[in-house]
């Protein structure tokens, strides 16, 4: 049998903490120690989770929680803000975060690597859980290579806080890697409205789009000599992210430094 990983959970009323409630609920191997959200503390999962049958109770902050229980993994969906907070305290507490929020600045990174490092523990970013975005990413980078012209269309739901996306950023980041600065479109070009050429990144042109009716998305567009390439994906709904979240848990208890994005424990 597995050794059982003991979880919290930060942001379990959320969009995605619905889903990784039901995800640590029904594998076998994950226990849900108790969860942290300001609304319900000093209560019980279930009273927000009808039918769930545990014990695990709430506390209104991840300081209070890592006072009073004795866990493994911390898993964090809840506001940009406050998944950089539960990242560092995650490290300073010997607990392994598992962080998907997004919004890392290259600095904080850089400070939670060394964190992770010096204290020998596992610690999971994940600007997208979704194995097709990963791909997706991937993807984008080996095209890279071969078309220097590229723009970035994310499409989110309109509650998203932060824009660009993570995975706008880490797909920025990952073409870095494989071309050198190319900046888009005519030298000269003037936005005669502010804003209408996206946000420039490493000369790529990132555009965000917040629509009711959207979950997760992203288009990466290459132009070349008569030719147009588009690499596409699509989250339909948030149980698309939860395989890669189940990965993360797993893996973030056999890792001893921190990772950035999926990409680099996949096969
Ligand atoms: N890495 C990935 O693959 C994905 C990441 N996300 C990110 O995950 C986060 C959550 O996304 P959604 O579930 O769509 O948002 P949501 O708004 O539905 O849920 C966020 C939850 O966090 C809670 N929260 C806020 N502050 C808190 C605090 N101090 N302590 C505990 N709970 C707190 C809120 O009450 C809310 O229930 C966002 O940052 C989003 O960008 C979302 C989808 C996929
Ligand atoms: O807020 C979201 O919804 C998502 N956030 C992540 C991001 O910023 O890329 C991952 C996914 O796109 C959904």
């Amino acid at each position: 049998m597995e050794k059982v990983i003991r979880v919290v959970l930060a942001g379990p009323r959320g969009k995605m903490g619905t889903e990784a409630l039901q995800l640590i609920e029904r594998t076998e191997h994950f226990e849900l120690v108790s969860a942290v959200d300001y609304k319900y503390g000093g209560g019980t999962v279930q009273q927000f989770y009808p039918g769930y049958q545990g014990e695990a109770a709430v506390y209104e902050t991840l300081e209070e929680c890592i006072e009073n229980e004795k866990f493994d993994v911390l898993v964090d969906l809840t506001t940009p803000e406050i998944g950089k907070k539960h990242a560092f305290l995650s490290l300073k507490n010997g607990i392994r975060p598992v962080i998907g929020t997004t919004g890392f600045t290259n600095d904080e990174l850089a400070e939670l690597k060394e964190l992770a490092s010096q204290n020998g523990l596992g610690c999971i970013i994940a600007p997208n859980f979704a194995i097709g975005a990963i791909l997706m990413m991937k993807f984008s980078a080996m095209a890279a290579k071969y078309f220097k012209d590229i723009e970035i269309i994310e499409l989110h739901h309109d509650q998203k806080l932060d824009a660009p996306s993570g995975t706008a950023l880490k797909t920025v980041q990952m073409i870095e890697e494989a071309r050198e600065y190319k900046r888009q479109g005519h030298p000269s070009e003037v936005e005669t409205e502010k804003g209408a050429r996206g946000a420039e990144m490493n000369g790529m042109r990132v555009h965000s789009v917040r629509l009711p009716g959207l979950v997760a998305h992203q288009q990466v567009l290459f132009g070349g000599d008569g030719q147009l390439l588009t690499v596409r994906h699509d989250s339909m709904n948030r149980a698309s992210f939860m395989s890669g979240v189940k990965v993360s848990i797993e893996e973030v208890m056999k890792l001893s430094e921190l990772i950035y994005g999926l990409e680099n424990i996949m096969d």
